[in-house]
């Protein structure tokens, strides 16, 4: 029986109610938070006869709260432990703890699934992802990804998986079983995501729980964030924390996990988050720099006397395995209860299994996908709207402003005046999350996932602005393999570095670390620069110092030219882009530096020539003459090649070659490509034990011991077994230079004297075909 007391509503949830009835939230929201408010024992007893007073004026909302009511309280009368809730010291608590509360509240509707063909769209969607926690997927992924529909996956398992989470829950009392992993399918309910704010950093909620700490990592964002979702849910105050460590960021030496680039969008995304922070809920972040993370943390523990932390997950394994041992600190030693979520792939490392597709293959995105699909991770769910309150803090632990961070400080001359070489990068981007709606939605809208343009949302999705799985959501219509696979190159990249942690700068194949390279500092310097003489690389590497970013294909230009042509280690490609681009990600970068480098698994069977791509990428010249604006009068036939451009044409054209725009730093591209062939060619004849003498793969020592077969380029495997050989039938790109050396020389003599020309080649043509004949008769 409720007590005297009980039978009155709260000022709290009548508060809380009122706010329900205005509209501010909805029947779940608001059932959740007087349940937190109110308690189990006493939310049973008193909530149907405190909303008795709005069935008459509201009977929908009624009837929506009884429901929720109802769902409730049956799927749990069988549980007697649940029973014993109580308030002490201002926060609920129970057996299993205080999240028990609002756990179970969000299990509400999992145990009802409509029929999709009764209900309407969003109403499903919306209690499906309620339920979509428990159940496991009952039909392979349909869209080639290793990625689930949701709607597949639905069997009322609830009452199953609910008794799984309460033994988990009892696990929870003791100290190092207190750590739980949430997959992005939790159990928070989804909303519209362009639903209007609900502006509930005023709802008069008064606190009594304990603070949660949200550690935020590289979610920043309020849209489909999981852990914001889940620290909100609980009805406590929340402490939005973002922690800076510089050294730890960087990782081990010359990984350059922080570079410049990249920090000045962490800065500035940093900024637009705690503005809409403050203008959704009134509740910024907390900013911290320290060297030491684990301490700071307990600092911010103590100070606002929180129990529980909320983490977002990365994978680079440097910073996994710091953030592993803090969180087992806390956990261990002070008692602390870790939540810690994934939403920054689609399917983290650890969960992906090669048990039954094995291990060839390795590196390669088909590989990967039919390992997400034979891998028994969890769907992927739809996204979950932002959390419509964030309550904040009394006493507010003390911390750093924004600045202090000194992620975007620039350099000052010795004048005092600030050279801010982020100034083009700042006039080029949006760093919103709005930036990064906008950016998708244009993409979408455009249409343009199999053309060349990209949705230029890297740097986005970097940092978390947009989740991967809004993106598979909003891009699923489109039916585009192509672009839905990028997704997975990106998860890809984050298992290679899983698996090889050294990824920057080991090469994955070992008998690669003794590739020849030149350590030529003025060519090194002058494709950083954007000065190598060949007008598409450097528009390319100019564009990127200015704008921090490049499409994919001028990505592979200017690494090609680094590596085939100027012969220069991939790690100095690699530490360029890790310090210019804004989207610089060490697992992404590094695992397409060494594919290009060839010592990665996937080696690159292609080499992009700097005249011919741009001929296929850039026919009018006109991004050259973009980024390269001493250019810009050259004509369309000369400009990406202007020393061929007779003198009379450039002088026309304010060209002076060696002067406003470079010479060539090297000409003979062909030697220069054949030499880096045999470079490789003659490691792989030093060091045969890592090739193997039947097939002639590469071998590459996996953790078991084991050396295992990886993908190979034909035309290594081919002067293998036929090393005297002059010609290459695989070496497309050679065959192309040689071609092209014909066709120019043609061209030349037909200048001269074109009667003697077409004569010279009727009886070269001849000449070859007798030859052809001949062979054919021995
Ligand atoms: C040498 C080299 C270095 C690179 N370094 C990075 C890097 O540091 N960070 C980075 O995000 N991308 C990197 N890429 C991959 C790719 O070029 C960029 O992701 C892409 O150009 C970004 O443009 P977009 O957002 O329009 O992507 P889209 O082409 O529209 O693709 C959508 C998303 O898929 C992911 N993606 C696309 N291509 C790849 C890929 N090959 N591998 C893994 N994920 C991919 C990205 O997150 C991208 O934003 C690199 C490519 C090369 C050749």
């Amino acid at each position: 029986m409720a007590t005297t007391e009980e039978e009155y509503i709260s000022s709290e949830s009548f508060d809380i109610l009122h706010n329900c009835i205005n509209g501010c939230i909805d029947a779940d929201e608001c059932f959740c938070m007087m349940l937190s408010v109110d308690g189990f024992d006493k939310t049973r007893n008193t909530f149907l006869s405190n909303i008795e007073q709005i069935e008459f004026a509201n009977p929908v909302l009624h009837k929506q709260l009884t429901e929720v009511y109802g769902g409730y309280f049956s799927n749990w009368h069988n549980s007697p432990s649940a029973i014993e809730c109580s308030v002490e010291n201002g926060y609920l608590t129970s057996d299993f703890g205080y999240e028990l509360d609002m756990d179970m509240a969000l299990r509400v509707s999992g145990g009802e699934i409509p029929n999709p063909d009764n209900a309407n769209e969003d109403e499903f969607t919306t209690t499906l992802s309620y339920a979509s926690c428990f159940q496991p997927p009952k039909k392979k992924p349909d869209d080639g990804l290793g990625m689930y529909n949701i709607k597949d996956d639905v069997s009322p398992q609830c009452s199953k998986d609910i008794k799984q989470e309460q033994s988990l829950r009892r696990k929870n009392k003791h100290g190092a079983e207190k750590v739980q992993n949430h997959n992005i399918t939790n159990s928070i309910p989804v909303k519209e995501r362009k639903r209007k704010s609900q502006g509930m950093s005023s709802v008069p909620y008064s606190i009594s729980n304990r603070p949660i700490v949200y550690w935020m990592r590289k979610d920043l964002r309020l849209y489909d964030n999981p852990a914001l979702c889940a620290a909100s849910l609980k009805g406590a105050p929340v402490l939005v924390t973002f922690i800076w460590s510089e050294k730890d960021e960087n990782g081990p030496i010359n990984f350059l996990g922080a570079g410049g680039a990249t920090k000045v969008w962490l800065h500035e995304a940093l900024k637009e988050l705690n503005k809409d922070l403050i203008d959704k809920y009134g509740n910024g972040i907390l900013f911290y720099k320290t060297s030491d993370v684990g301490n700071q943390i307990k600092e911010i523990m103590r100070q606002s006397n929180a129990q529980t932390l909320i983490i977002d997950n990365v994978y680079e394994p440097f910073v996994k395995q710091r953030d592993d041992k803090i969180c087992e600190d806390l956990s261990k030693n002070k008692g602390i209860n870790i939540e810690r979520f994934d939403s920054l792939l689609l399917h983290e490392p650890d969960s992906i299994n090669t048990e039954s597709v094995y291990m060839r293959g390795i590196g390669s995105v088909v590989h990967f996908m039919e390992c997400c699909r034979q891998s028994s991770t969890k769907p992927i769910g739809h996204p979950l709207d932002s959390p419509p309150f964030l309550p904040k803090i009394d006493n507010i632990p003390s911390s750093m402003v924004l600045d202090e961070l000194k992620l975007a400080k620039m350099p000052v001359r010795k004048d005092g005046t600030v050279i801010d070489w982020a100034a083009p990068i700042r006039k080029s981007w949006d760093f919103s999350e709005k930036g990064a709606w906008d950016a998708l939605t244009m993409f979408l809208e455009e249409g343009r996932a199999d053309n060349l343009n990209t949705c230029r949302i890297s740097p986005y999705l970097h940092f978390g602005q947009i989740s991967p799985r809004s993106i598979l959501t909003e891009a699923r219509h489109m039916k585009s393999p192509k672009f839905l696979r990028k997704l997975a190159w990106r998860d890809l990249a984050y298992w290679l570095l899983t698996l090889w942690p050294d990824l920057p700068v080991e090469p994955t194949r070992p008998h690669y670390k003794h590739q020849r390279w030149s350590d030529n500092k003025a060519h090194l310097k002058a494709w950083q620069r954007g000065n190598t003489g060949y007008p598409l690389v450097d528009a390319a590497m100019r564009q990127l110092w200015l704008t921090g970013w490049l499409n994919n294909y001028m990505r592979h230009v200017v690494a090609s030219f680094l590596i085939s042509y100027l012969h220069l280690h991939w790690k100095e490609g690699y530490l360029w882009f890790q310090d210019t681009l804004l989207d610089a990600d060490v697992a992404i970068n590094a695992m397409m530096w060494q594919n290009g480098g060839m010592s990665g698994l996937d080696q690159w069977n292609f080499v992009m020539h700097p005249v011919d791509a741009a001929m296929t990428c850039d026919p009018k010249g006109d991004y050259v003459r973009q980024w390269c604006p001493e250019l810009q009068k050259m004509p369309e036939e000369f400009i990406h090649k202007p020393w061929k451009c007779p003198p009379s044409i450039l002088k026309r054209c304010n060209v002076q070659l060696g002067v406003t725009y470079p010479h060539r730093i090297i000409t003979n591209l062909e030697e220069a490509r054949e030499q880096s062939l045999k470079d490789v060619m003659d490691l792989r004849k030093k060091h045969q034990e890592y090739v193997c003498p039947r097939t002639g793969l590469d071998l590459v020592p996996i953790p078991s011991g084991l050396l295992l077969p990886v993908i190979t380029r034909k035309e290594f495997r081919y002067k293998l077994s036929n090393p005297d050989s002059k010609d290459n039938p695989y070496s497309a790109v050679l065959k192309g230079y040689r071609s092209r050396q014909r066709d120019e020389a043609i061209a030349y003599a037909n200048q001269r004297d074109f009667l003697a020309s077409t004569m010279n080649e009727c009886v070269l043509r001849h000449d070859r075909s007798q030859k052809a004949n001949k062979e054919i008769r021995l």
